[in-house]
């Protein structure tokens, strides 16, 4: 059987008047119902080219090449008809400060209306308007706001409420898969916390599968069971969540996983280590392991060895050449 999602090979530049920009390197990753990935790594590092590939969202400009396998079927080369409904009921997004996106004259009700009345879906009967309205208070209630709220105008709604409506708009056709690219920006600690619980909430009720996106390894290992590291456009590293943020086997999640306070650990609380250096300009890597200028343990081999993923553990991969060489080098999951 297929998997939810399955990338492959995923390589992805963007044309410009620098020429071609690689944002995303030879990506290999799946993705099954009910499963939390996180992906993680500094700005540019190619996070959301990633993440709106599997929408079909990027750019013109952008050239693809690998597959990405929705259900089997591959997004970049489906009829737009068949994108259209993929887009609400395959798979769906809340984008980077998506709460600003709510039209300010339009009450919340009736912006949830909208996808379900077009596309069906939030367990609505008929796309009469009691069937709908019915539709929207579940949907609000799921994510933990009370219908009233369908009355109100995005003004008058904080900016967690507004992004639990986002949320609520991503799950109104009852997609598979949401992608979720740094759900919880701009949101102060404790509205994070909670719309973090929630979206895990909604996985193990519902079995979609979620990918979230952040800089921020710790928020994300709050939320998911694995967590991908990518760096100048290649994934550094990827396992169980437990792993990756306490036992990383590559420098640079080392790096990312210090450079953020932990919860329930006073002394990174106190101290979150930064992380010197500036990611490289994606047109111009360095030669050999596009880390090792920034890497504090990095050797004369680091220099000339551009590492492929090799297997830390059963279920954990990192591209570093202190990971022993035993088992053969993959470019992300076995497929
Ligand atoms: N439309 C575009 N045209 C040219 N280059 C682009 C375009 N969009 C992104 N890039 C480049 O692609 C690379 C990856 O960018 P991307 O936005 O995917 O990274 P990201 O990790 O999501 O960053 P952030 O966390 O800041 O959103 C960067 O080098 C960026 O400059």
């Amino acid at each position: 059987m297929s998997a939810l999602l399955e990338l492959r090979d995923l390589t992805i530049d963007y044309r410009s008047r620098r020429g071609l920009v690689p944002a995303v390197r030879g990506v290999n990753l799946t993705l099954e119902a009910g499963q939390t990935l996180g992906m993680a790594g500094e700005s540019g590092c190619g996070k959301s080219t990633l993440a709106m590939s599997v929408l079909r969202l990027l750019p013109k400009t952008a050239v693809i090449g690998g597959e990405v396998l929705l259900d089997g079927e591959d997004v970049r080369t489906m009829s737009f008809g068949r994108l259209r409904a993929v887009r609400w009921a395959g798979a769906s997004v809340v984008f980077q400060g998506a709460m600003h996106a709510l039209n300010p004259v339009l009450r919340i009700g009736d912006q949830l209306a909208e996808p379900i009345t077009l596309h069906g879906g939030a367990g609505a009967k008929s796309n009469s308007p009691a069937d709908v309205q019915r539709a929207v208070g579940e949907l609000l209630e799921r994510v933990g706001l009370p219908r009233r709220h369908a009355k109100a105008y995005p003004h008058e709604l904080s900016g967690g409420q507004k992004q639990r409506v986002m949320i609520a708009m991503a799950l109104a056709c009852g997609p598979r898969l949401v992608i979720a690219d740094e759900p919880t920006t701009a949101l102060d600690v404790m509205v994070q916390a909670q719309v973090l619980k929630l979206l895990g909430e909604l996985v193990s009720e519902s079995g979609i599968g979620l990918m979230m996106i952040s800089h921020d390894l710790s928020v994300l290992a709050q939320t998911c069971q694995r967590l991908a590291v990518m760096y100048a456009g290649r994934m550094v590293e990827l396992g169980p969540s437990a792993q990756v943020m306490h036992q990383p086997a590559h420098p640079y999640s080392k790096a990312l996983a210090a450079a953020f306070p932990t919860v329930g650990d006073p002394a990174s609380r106190m101290a979150p280590q930064g992380l010197p250096g500036d990611p490289p300009d994606p047109t111009n890597l360095p030669g050999g392991c596009p880390f090792h200028p920034r890497c504090p343990v990095s050797t004369v081999e680091c220099e000339s060895t551009d590492v492929l993923l090799r297997q830390a553990d059963p279920e954990h991969q990192a591209a570093c050449v202190r990971v022993p060489e035993n088992v053969t080098e993959t470019a992300g999951e076995p497929v």
